[in-house]
């Protein structure tokens, strides 16, 4: 019998997680916003942003607080229509497709475009396993090999080194920053091109994260990131592409300028860009 004719149950788990890698792993998404604007009830908070995420590719979204970053964020995987008094304009598209298109299913979406917050939020008297894989049943996924899974996760979220002896202990029993890299493991369970971030290391001391940045950096090559950060160190460590939003006097938020990090960072197009990178405000 040659390794092909092999079920899963009869690999060892490092040949399975290898087996579940090349069935779980492939480029990240491309994600194009165009002319997306925004509204809270009467009033607008963003308007006509367009911007191109580049498949596996890190993008940051900086900028002032208020200026719709969140937002942006939260109309990408469509979470922004949940707040009642919300509504947008504007299309997103994965891979060429409308998110929003008449017929398109939600739920696959947010499979698709997974989202991390700023606060750590795994189930906390869930087993640490169990976290992993609470999202398979509800994104109607079937696995083969479920502790295969639960590993290759915690493997690429930079955790299974720290939990392998304890994954029946609770999520609530980590510490912050691994429970971040938790729910960084759990959206991976469910095959995401892309992965959004809002603040991902906000809560979080500073070697919690560096390991989540490294984890960024391990994770970018297969997934499609987009990372809210108000930290322009982060900003200019973590990522390709920076896109620069300011709502200038009571006006919606806007995209200034958008362009590769480095550039943003040494030669902005625009003095607003340079004096927020700068600290000069913000
Ligand atoms: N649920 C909501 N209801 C009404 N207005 C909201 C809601 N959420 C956000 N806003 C408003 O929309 C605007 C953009 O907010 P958003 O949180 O997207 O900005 P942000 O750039 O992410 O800010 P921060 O950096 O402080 O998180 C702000 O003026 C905010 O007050």
């Amino acid at each position: 019998m040659t390794s092909h004719d092999k079920t899963l149950t009869d690999l060892t788990p490092i040949d399975r997680t290898a087996v579940l890698d090349g069935l779980t792993r492939r480029p990240g998404g491309g994600l194009v916003a165009t002319d997306v604007s925004a509204w809270f009830g009467e009033r607008k908070v963003l308007d006509r942003v367009g911007l191109a995420m580049e498949p596996g590719r890190v993008t940051a979204l900086i900028g002032p607080s208020g200026c719709g970053k969140s937002t942006f964020l939260r109309i990408l995987n469509r979470m922004h229509e949940l707040i009642p008094s919300a509504s947008l304009a504007g299309e997103v598209a994965l891979d060429g497709e409308d998110i929003y298109a008449p017929g398109r299913r939600i739920t696959e979406v947010r499979r698709r475009i997974g989202m991390v917050f700023q606060k750590p939020n795994p189930f906390p008297t869930m087993s640490i396993y169990d976290n992993v894989t609470s999202g398979l049943k509800l994104s109607g996924l079937k696995t083969p090999d479920k502790d295969a899974l639960v590993e290759q996760c915690l493997r690429r979220a930079g955790l299974w080194n720290e939990v392998e002896k304890r994954l029946r202990a609770p999520g609530g029993a980590l510490s912050g920053g691994q429970q971040q890299r938790l729910c960084i493991a759990r959206s991976l369970a469910v095959s995401p091109e892309v992965l959004l971030m809002d603040e991902p290391c906000s809560a979080l001391d500073p070697t919690s994260t560096r390991r989540i940045e490294e984890t960024i950096g391990e994770l970018a090559a297969e997934v499609t990131i987009v990372i809210v950060t108000h930290n322009m160190q982060q900003a200019h460590r973590v990522s390709d592409t920076c896109a620069f939003f300011l709502a200038e006097q009571d006006t919606p938020g806007r995209i200034v300028e958008s362009g590769p990090t480095s550039e943003i960072f040494d030669n902005p197009a625009d003095p607003r860009t340079a004096d927020y990178v700068n600290g000069r405000f913000g």
